[in-house]
């Protein structure tokens, strides 16, 4: 049986993918969207000279230490100074203010001491000291974010400092989510003593709606053809429909035989990776469908690895998942002909911080899952790797957080 590799599989998904319309929301419900567009600035920023501290504000040249000073007025964060300070004048400025004109430096109220509108310079100040100068941090009409930004509490920060209240944002792909099996029970429900928690539906829902997606829950289908069909029926509006379970090859792994009365084309079914084999691409009409293992490690495992790229993809950022390089603890096994991610924690080894991994890697231990702090990614037929050796890693506090 010819598996496909995890690289082939993903740039086939990919290269289908057009990315969704575009809309405007608030920038205060913006948060997790991904700009449509570039953003640039509408203004400068700060937009005049401003003063990064509260004191006085002086020509530096005047500020000898023991010379004193004329206090003509005062300029606060809102409200500026309309004057021009003259040789020996100073003007009480707070921070955020704009710096007069005439002046070219702050001193500090600790560096001052002030006698009715007499201020005595303590310490002297140098031309220059604690003023922002207008657009230091940057100037109108400059690209700060590129469409395919998504965008988090930076971005919404500096969004909003560019003065923009509402953003042209991609819309959200609706990911309708089926269960299969006839031994499934929503969590929370009373299973009878041969049925299982499904634990999956639930689970992928939450990561869809942490990529920015909208989860529409399809419940759980019995292992019935007809009763699959049915079910999917309601993801025909959706963008993309996930099905878990029924995936690999026993009597009752119907999601093929049922998708494809409806019309399903499978682009790919079984790629080279452990967990996560029979992992299923199609498309049926518009919608893209992605079958999962119901293994539940090997379905999580599956959605970072293709849910999370197409999720974005449609929103035109990019969904391939961070790693980083760390040495390991321990040795490792050669890999066979399946690309392995591997369960496995972080740990101080040799004075760095280095990766071991869990001893029993089952696809269906979610709370092994929960205790690891990484996935290790092992290309197929890697050589035995000695303790020390480095390998890639995904973090898994930002991958399935
Ligand atoms: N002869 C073979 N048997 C299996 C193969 C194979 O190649 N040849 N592949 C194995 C691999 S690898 C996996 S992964 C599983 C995939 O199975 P299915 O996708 O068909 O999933 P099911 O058989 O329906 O369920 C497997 C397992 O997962 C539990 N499950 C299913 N859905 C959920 C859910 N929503 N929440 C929680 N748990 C779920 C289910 O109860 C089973 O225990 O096949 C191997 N077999
Ligand atoms: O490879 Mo399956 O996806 O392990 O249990």
């Amino acid at each position: 049986m010819s598996l496909i590799s995890v690289e082939d599989a993903v740039a086939r998904m990919l290269a289908g993918v057009t990315h969704l319309g575009e809309e405007s929301v608030p920038l205060r419900e913006a948060r997790g969207r991904v700009l449509a567009r570039d953003l640039a600035a509408k203004r400068d920023q700060p937009p005049f000279r401003a003063s990064a501290m509260d004191g006085y504000a002086v020509r530096a040249e005047d500020t000898p230490a023991g010379a004193w000073l004329h206090q003509i007025g005062e300029a606060r964060a809102g409200s500026h100074f309309s004057g021009t300070l003259r040789p020996g004048e100073t003007v009480r400025i707070f921070t955020g203010a704009p710096v007069p004109d005439g002046a070219d430096a702050i001193l500090i109220q600790e560096n001052a001491r002030a006698d009715g509108e007499r201020i005595e310079v303590l310490e002297p100040v140098a031309a220059g000291r604690h003023i922002r100068a207008a657009a230091v941090d940057f100037r109108e009409g400059e690209t700060l974010l590129q469409a395919g930004r998504r965008i988090g509490t930076r971005e919404t920060a500096l969004a909003a400092a560019m003065n923009h209240g509402v953003v042209p944002v991609r819309q959200r792909p609706i990911v309708a989510v089926l269960s299969t099996g006839d031994e499934l029970v929503e969590p929370g429900e009373d299973p009878g003593p041969d049925q299982i928690v499904s634990s999956n539906g639930v689970a992928i829902a939450s990561m869809v709606a942490a990529c920015g997606g909208v989860a529409r829950d399809l419940g759980v289908a019995v292992d019935d053809k007809q009763a699959i069909a049915d079910a999917a029926a309601g993801a025909e509006d959706a963008d993309i429909l996930v099905v878990i379970g029924g995936a690999s090859v026993g009597d009752h792994d119907l999601v093929q035989p049922a998708l494809s009365e409806k019309g399903l084309k499978v682009d790919f079914w079984r790629v080279a990776m452990r967990p996560g084999k029979p992992v299923m691409f199609g498309t049926l009409g518009r919608t893209c469908v992605l079958g999962l293992p119901g293994n539940p490690v090997s379905a999580l495992i599956c959605a970072l690895v293709f849910l999370k790229p197409l999720i974005a993809a449609m929103q035109g950022a990019e969904g391939a998942e961070p790693t980083r390089l760390l040495p390991l603890a321990a040795d490792l096994p050669e890999v066979g002909n399946r690309q392995q991610y591997l369960r496995a924690r972080f740990v101080e080894w040799q004075g760095r911080t280095a990766v071991t991994v869990a001893d029993d890697q089952d696809s269906s231990l979610l709370a092994t899952l929960a205790r690891s702090d990484a996935l290790i990614i092992r290309p197929p037929f890697a050589s035995a790797a000695p303790a020390g050796d480095v390998v890639s890693v995904i973090d898994l506090a930002q991958a399935l957080s």
